[in-house]
C-alpha cells in the first residue's frame, strides 16, 4: 500500500473480489465503518481504476433514489506479493471475499502465505469471513488455506484467526456498466450481513455498522439460502421458460409468481419446522423478498440469477437443500419440483453449467440426470414429481 494512501494508524480491512457485490455491499459498508479498505481483484482494469479514482459511486436504486461516495478505497492485483503484504498488516483488522464459490481455491494460496507472513511479524489475532451464497463457505475457504498453510503453523492459526461463516444479502445486479464510470455500481436498497460470532478471534473493531453477530447463524443462512435465493433461482428458471429476461418482469407474470410463490411457502413451512421462526413472521419474510423481486429499477438479468444450476442444484443450496429439509418432515414439495425441473431447462449457451446439464438430459434421458443431480431414486415420490415437472414445462416451451 503506497504511504499516501492510508493514514498509516486506520484500520485495514482486505476485500477479495471487487465486483457487484464487493464494491457495491461489504467493500462500501466496510469503507463507511471506517476501514481503509483495499480490494484484492484479478481485474487489472478495476484495479488500476480503483488506483486512479480512490473512489466510487454507489447508487441506491430504490423507491427512494440516493447516492453514496465510498471514499478511501484502493486495490491490488490478486495473488500477488502485495496481497501477501496487506494480509499480514498489522493494521489489517478482516478479510473478506466475494469472489464466487468457485474462486475460493485460487485464493487459498495466497492467503496462506500473507498468515505465514502474519505469524512472522506478530500480527494480532484478525478474522476470515467469506460473503458468498453457500452455507459454510467460510470453513471451506479456511480448509482450501489449510491445504496450503504448512502444517507447523495450523495450531497457531486456530488461535490467530478466526475464519467466521456468515450471511449475505443484498442484490446487486450489475451490468449497467458507464463507460465514464465503471466502478460505479447500482444497488437496492436492503441489506443485511449477518456473522457466525463464536468463530471470530478478534473483536470485529471498528464495528461494522448493521453488521450482526450471531451463535445462530445456520437459521439465518438457511432462511436467507432457502427463501431470496430459492425464490430468486426459481423466478430467473420459470421466467427463462416464459421468454422473460429480467427479474423484475417475471414476477409480474402471475404463472411464475404463483409457483415462486408456492416454491417459498414449501420452502418456508420445513424452515419453520426446522427453526422455530414464527409463522406469521415468516410468511413476511417471504412477502418482502418477492416485494424486492419486483424492484424495475434493477433490472437485474435472469442470465445472472439463474447462472451457474448445477451449482444451485447443490445438495445443500437453495433448490435441493430446502426440499430435502420438507422431504425429511413429510411436508409437501410440488411446487419445489417443478422449481428444480425448470433448472434442468435453463438453455443460457455462453453458461458452461447450463450447457452441461442440457447435454446430460440430451444423453441419459430426464430420469437419468434427474436422479443424478438431485440424489432423488427412480420411482420416488420426489423422482416422479420432477420428472413430470420438466415434461409439462417442456410441453409449454
Ligand atoms: N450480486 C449479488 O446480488 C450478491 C449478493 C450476495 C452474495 N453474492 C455472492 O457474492 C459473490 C460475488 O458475486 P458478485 O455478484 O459480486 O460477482 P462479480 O462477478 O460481480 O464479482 C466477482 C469479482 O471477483 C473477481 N475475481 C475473480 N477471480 C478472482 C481472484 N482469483 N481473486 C480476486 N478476485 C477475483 C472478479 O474479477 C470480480 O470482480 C458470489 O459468491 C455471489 O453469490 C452476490
Ligand atoms: O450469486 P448466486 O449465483 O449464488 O445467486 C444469484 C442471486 O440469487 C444472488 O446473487 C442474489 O442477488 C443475492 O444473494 C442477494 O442477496
Amino acid at each position: 500500500m503506497p504511504d499516501d494512501v492510508a493514514p498509516p494508524n486506520k484500520p485495514i480491512a482486505l476485500h477479495f473480489g471487487a465486483g457487484n457485490i464487493g464494491r457495491g455491499f461489504i467493500g462500501a459498508l466496510l469503507a463507511d465503518s471506517g476501514y481503509h479498505v483495499i480490494f484484492s481483484d484479478v481485474n487489472q482494469a478495476v484495479v488500476d481504476a480503483l488506483n486512479h479514482e480512490h473512489a466510487y459511486r454507489v447508487d441506491v436504486l430504490d423507491q427512494q433514489e440516493f447516492t453514496k461516495t465510498i471514499k478511501d478505497v484502493e486495490a491490488v492485483k490478486s495473488e500477488s506479493q502485495d496481497v501477501v503484504r496487506d494480509l499480514a498488516h498489522p493494521n489489517t483488522r478482516i478479510v473478506t471475499t466475494a469472489v464466487g464459490v468457485t474462486i475460493l481455491q485460487k485464493i487459498a494460496p495466497t492467503i496462506a502465505n500473507g498468515l505465514q507472513e502474519r505469524r512472522r511479524v506478530s500480527a494480532p489475532p484478525f478474522n476470515v469471513v467469506a460473503c458468498e451464497n453457500m452455507v459454510n463457505q467460510t470453513e471451506i475457504l479456511k480448509d482450501h488455506v489449510y491445504k496450503h498453510l504448512p502444517e507447523e503453523h495450523h495450531a497457531w492459526a486456530d488461535e490467530h484467526v478466526g475464519f467466521a461463516n456468515c450471511s449475505v444479502d443484498r442484490i446487486v445486479p450489475g451490468g449497467r456498466l458507464d463507460e465514464e464510470h465503471p466502478l460505479d455500481v447500482g444497488v437496492e436498497a436492503f441489506f443485511e450481513w449477518v456473522v457466525h460470532k463464536p468463530a471470530l478471534r478478534a473483536p470485529i473493531d471498528p464495528v461494522v455498522q448493521s453488521m450482526v453477530l450471531t451463535d445462530k447463524l445456520d437459521a439465518y443462512i438457511e432462511r436467507k439460502l432457502f427463501t431470496l435465493n430459492c425464490g430468486h433461482a426459481a423466478t430467473a428458471y420459470l421466467g427463462h421458460l416464459r421468454g422473460h429476461h429480467t427479474i423484475d418482469r417475471a414476477i409480474a407474470d402471475p404463472e411464475v409468481a404463483r409457483i415462486v410463490r408456492g416454491g417459498l411457502e414449501e420452502s418456508g413451512a420445513a424452515l419453520v419446522r426446522r427453526h422455530g421462526f414464527n409463522k406469521e413472521e415468516h410468511a413476511q419474510y417471504i412477502d418482502r423478498i418477492i416485494d424486492r423481486f419486483k424492484n424495475p429499477k434493477l433490472s437485474d438479468r435472469l442470465e445472472r440469477v439463474g447462472k451457474q444450476p448445477v451449482r444451485k442444484l447443490g445438495r445443500q443450496d437453495r433448490l435441493l437443500g430446502p426440499t430435502y429439509m420438507a422431504r425429511e418432515y413429510e411436508l409437501p414439495i410440488d411446487n419445489l419440483a417443478r422449481i428444480i425441473a425448470a433448472a434442468f431447462l435453463f438453455d443460457v449457451k455462453d453458461d458452461e453449467e447450463s450447457v452441461q446439464l442440457i447435454e446430460k438430459v440430451q444423453k441419459v434421458g430426464v430420469e437419468d440426470a434427474v436422479a443424478e443431480m438431485t440424489g432423488f431414486k427412480t420411482g420416488t415420490d420426489e423422482h416422479r414429481k420432477v420428472v413430470e415437472g420438466y415434461h409439462q414445462l417442456q410441453s409449454k416451451k
